[in-house]
């Protein structure tokens, strides 16, 4: 495996060792990475190798089963501030779809875990909501209904709910299903600005132009760690290009 070239600071995730169960199925298998300040992370692998499974252990959504996981200098059983950490579901478009919710309500949705309960949305909450939607651009839609907009704009305000706390660290799962090819790009940009603007993201995909034009680092899972280490490390990594361009659900091309 390759070692991802060091950078200054210290580690904001550190998964050690961990292996995971679904009852008697391994998942996961002795995984062992860190993610670095600044880092944008794509974590790819064929179907059913992992990635969701090892992004809800770091988000303390699965009970850790075996190993270590550090969030932000602290041991995760002990870590509490989860609003300093953002999370994009997966799939998160058809769960929502089901009510009759605003765009306002579903962003505000995310200052639940700055508050630890869910109660209605204060001052400070509709400025961090009206912030955050500007920040996606998205801001003129606040009173709209989620289930009237498109996709690209739906997951627009999936991100805003993700970042309404202002993280320090994103989690995306497959952040683009049901969101056509143009919008897609701009998502990807605005993504890329939100790094450049200090945001570490960590994103699970299958789109191999997303990895070759806007990561900086690459996670290769099939149940255990292929590869991790910077893109153009990747690129030279036939062990890990060759698991991934066996996975037939690769779409995109090199830019
Ligand atoms: N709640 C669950 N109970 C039992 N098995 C599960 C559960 N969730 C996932 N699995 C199984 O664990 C394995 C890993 O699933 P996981 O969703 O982490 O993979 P993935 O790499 O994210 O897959 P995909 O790319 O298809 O989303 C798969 O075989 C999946 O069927």
């Amino acid at each position: 495996m390759t070692s991802p070239t060091r950078v200054k600071g210290n580690p904001v995730v550190e998964v050690e060792h961990v292996d995971f169960f679904y009852g008697k199925h391994m998942v996961l298998e002795d995984v062992t990475f860190s993610i670095m300040p600044g880092d944008f992370l794509a974590v790819i692998g064929p179907n059913g190798s992992g990635k969701s499974t090892l992004l809800k252990l770091i988000l303390g959504l699965l009970k850790l089963q075996k190993g270590k996981i550090h969030i932000i200098g602290k041991d995760l059983e002990h870590f509490n501030e989860w609003w300093r950490i953002g999370y994009v579901p997966q799939k998160a478009v058809h769960v929502d779809k089901i009510f009759p919710i605003t765009v306002e309500e579903v962003v505000g949705l995310g200052r639940a875990s700055k508050k630890n309960h869910l109660k209605w949305l204060n001052r400070e909450d509709k400025i961090a909501v009206k912030r955050a939607l500007k920040k996606v651009g998205m801001a003129q839609f606040s009173q709209k209904k989620l289930s009237d907009l498109s996709g690209g704009q739906q997951q627009r305000v999936f991100i805003a709910r993700g970042i309404v706390n202002d993280p320090e660290i994103l989690f995306l799962d497959e952040p683009t299903t049901g969101v056509d090819v143009k919008a897609q790009d701009e998502f990807y940009e605005m993504l890329q600005e939100f790094n450049k603007n200090g945001i570490t993201i960590v994103m699970v995909t299958h789109d191999i132009a997303v990895v070759n034009k806007y990561v900086n680092k690459v996670a290769c899972l099939n149940r255990r760690l292929v590869f991790h280490g910077t893109h153009e490390e990747f690129c030279s990594s036939k062990e890990a290009l060759s698991l991934f361009l066996r996975d037939h659900h690769l779409v995109g091309h090199r830019h």
